[in-house]
């Protein structure tokens, strides 16, 4: 299965937004891809927090929503649309923040509501995203169905997600053949992390991880450090871009997983899980 992850460095504008990822699903889909991943706040990266709020939309309707469905029918791709902001009836002061995905006939095939907020204070850059965000439940996972046929089970995550591996395990009940990162992960967060972190979830879970990003410098004054990857089950990256607007593609190749989880059947050797009896005192 062709994979494409697209790299934006998104505005205040979410109609110039709008149109810029239209271009790049374009772009993508003209190369052959067949899923195509949009990076976190792609229709959004907002001069205050509240922004969010603003251009949230009800769940199943909204300009935003109607895009994504209508770019994967058009190009007849699996498209992870990043995340948007979804209003919630409960409580308007939170939204949430999404990631749906639309299949080749514009269906919505999946939500998955970030589930670890990010909160992060350097002194210099403060972000607390569960002043206008409330966190999701429930991990998400979908079946795409590559144009040869085959079936691929494809987990979801958003940006700081990527630091809990908790998550990642409980996607790989039953295992997946990728797991998509739409990121908006902060420079010196990312220079420190990103890559480091990408690699561990695709070697300890022997899976592609496609990793779109937002990568430049934003009208909002914020940095964000792009390098959006895909890595393959053994954990070489197979594509990158460092900086600015632009794709990352590659291939899954279903022969690659079958021999790195064989080679190697650590997923096979898991002994450890949920229900783990507590730590000895080690006397
Ligand atoms: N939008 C986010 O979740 C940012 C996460 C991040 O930068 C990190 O270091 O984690």
């Amino acid at each position: 299965m062709r994979l494409a992850a697209i790299q934006m460095v998104s505005t205040p504008d979410v109609d110039r937004n709008l149109e810029q990822a239209a271009t790049l699903v374009a772009r993508a889909a003209a190369g052959g891809a067949e899923l195509v991943a949009l990076p976190e706040y792609f229709c959004l990266m907002g001069r205050q927090d509240g922004d969010k709020l603003a251009v949230a939309e009800a769940p199943g309707h909204g300009p935003i929503q109607q895009a994504l469905s209508d770019w994967a029918r058009r190009h007849g791709i699996w498209l992870v649309g990043g995340t948007l902001p979804l209003a919630r009836e409960a409580d308007p002061l939170h939204a949430t923040n999404s990631c749906l995905v639309f299949g080749p006939e514009g269906r919505q095939a999946s939500r998955y509501d970030k589930i670890h907020l990010f909160r992060y204070d350097d002194g210099e850059r403060r972000y607390d995203e569960s002043q206008t965000l409330c966190p999701g439940r429930q991990p998400a996972a979908f079946e795409a169905r590559a144009r040869d046929g085959t079936a691929h089970r494809v987990g979801l995550s958003v940006c700081y997600d990527l630091r809990f591996p908790e998550l990642f395990r409980a996607l790989m009940q039953p295992p997946c053949d990728l797991l998509v990162v739409p990121a908006a992960f902060t420079r010196p967060t990312g220079e420190a992390h990103w890559e480091l972190l990408l690699r561990a979830r695709a070697v300890e879970n022997q899976c592609y991880v496609l990793a779109p990003a937002q990568g430049g410098r934003h009208e909002n004054g914020r940095s964000t450090w792009g390098h959006s990857l895909l890595v393959d089950p053994w954990g070489r990256v197979l594509d990158c871009r460092p900086d600015g607007e632009g794709l990352v593609t590659g291939t899954l190749d279903p022969a690659v997983l079958r021999q790195v989880r064989q080679q190697l059947p650590a997923l096979e050797h898991r002994v450890l899980g949920p229900g783990l009896p507590a730590t000895a005192a080690g006397d």
